[in-house]
């Protein structure tokens, strides 16, 4: 047959905390060059799951039980987390965790540590992350923590973008973002795909990732419960009533209360 080995693949991973389960037989398959979401709602294990493809978990605390991880077709089992770097996969933590008192420039040469290559190569990814996101450029030399939320997300996938994967792990990158930035991170998730990048994103917003990925996965605690291409997902009723929040009356005489009791935030949302 021949093709294109997965960019990642994992195959019955179970994974927790000491005495909790936090992943159960977790299968899943990112294709060569393909955006993949995982949605699942708090505690479903979507941090988990990129701790342990990532080989962060235990710093968590936590640690991988059984299963298999492997990217291109090699296995990343019983890595180090820089191995890991090297062989390609970046994550960007949920929360971003940017290093709030280095500057811009500063956090983003941290994403390039440990990478091998050359001055030139890691130059060539410095002015992609720029292109990606001007806005690092500008404030190169300001502390980091001082950006808003949404820059600072775009540091923090600037970051991961330093060392060049071909697979970019996205621990919910739009979480805590107005829609108009979260908007932008999702335009630059696609652009980052379109230079090659393989992406596996976790979301709470299904709305928003179910545009972006080609196949998703639905997690509930640490079980798989139902995955498909993602434009089918998007017209199930089950995702759509309970991740898509397709409101009952209730809730859309409650939005209809808000958009008069905040008419300035809703001119702006339709202005948009
Ligand atoms: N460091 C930890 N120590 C112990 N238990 C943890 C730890 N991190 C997560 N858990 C537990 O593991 C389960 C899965 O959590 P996880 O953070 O992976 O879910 P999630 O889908 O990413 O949720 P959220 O969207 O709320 O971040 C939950 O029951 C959680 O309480």
């Amino acid at each position: 047959m021949g093709g294109t080995a997965p960019a990642l693949e994992v195959k019955d991973l179970t994974a927790g905390y000491g005495p909790v389960r936090a992943l159960r037989q977790v299968s899943l398959t990112v294709p060569a060059g393909a955006v993949v979401t995982v949605l699942g709602g708090n505690g479903a294990g979507k941090s988990t799951l990129l701790r342990a493809v990532s080989r962060t978990l235990r710093f968590h605390g936590g640690s991988v039980v059984s299963g298999t991880v492997s990217r291109d077709g090699r296995p990343l089992d019983g890595l180090p987390p820089d191995r890991v770097v090297t062989a390609g996969v970046s994550q960007v933590p949920e929360g971003r965790q940017v290093f709030a008192r280095m500057t811009v420039e500063d956090n983003l040469r941290a994403g390039a540590l440990g990478r091998r290559g050359d001055r030139a190569a890691k130059a060539a990814a410095l002015r992609r992350v720029h292109e990606l996101f001007p806005v690092l450029a500008d404030r190169a030399r300001q502390q980091a923590g001082l950006l808003s939320g949404g820059e600072q997300q775009m540091l923090a996938v600037g970051r991961a973008l330093m060392a060049a994967p071909g697979l970019l792990l996205l621990d919910e990158p739009s979480l805590g973002l107005a829609p108009l930035m979260a908007a932008r991170i999702a335009d630059a998730v696609r652009e980052i795909n379109a230079q090659g990048t393989a992406v596996l994103l976790v979301e709470q917003n299904a709305a928003l990732a179910l545009r972006l990925a080609s196949r998703a996965y639905v997690l509930e605690v640490g079980e798989v419960t139902l995955s498909g291409p993602a434009a089918e997902l998007a017209v199930s009723d089950e995702v759509r009533r309970r991740y898509l929040g397709v409101v009952d009356e209730d809730a859309a005489a409650d939005a209809a209360r808000a958009r008069t009791a905040h008419p300035v935030l809703s001119r702006w949302e339709e202005s948009r």
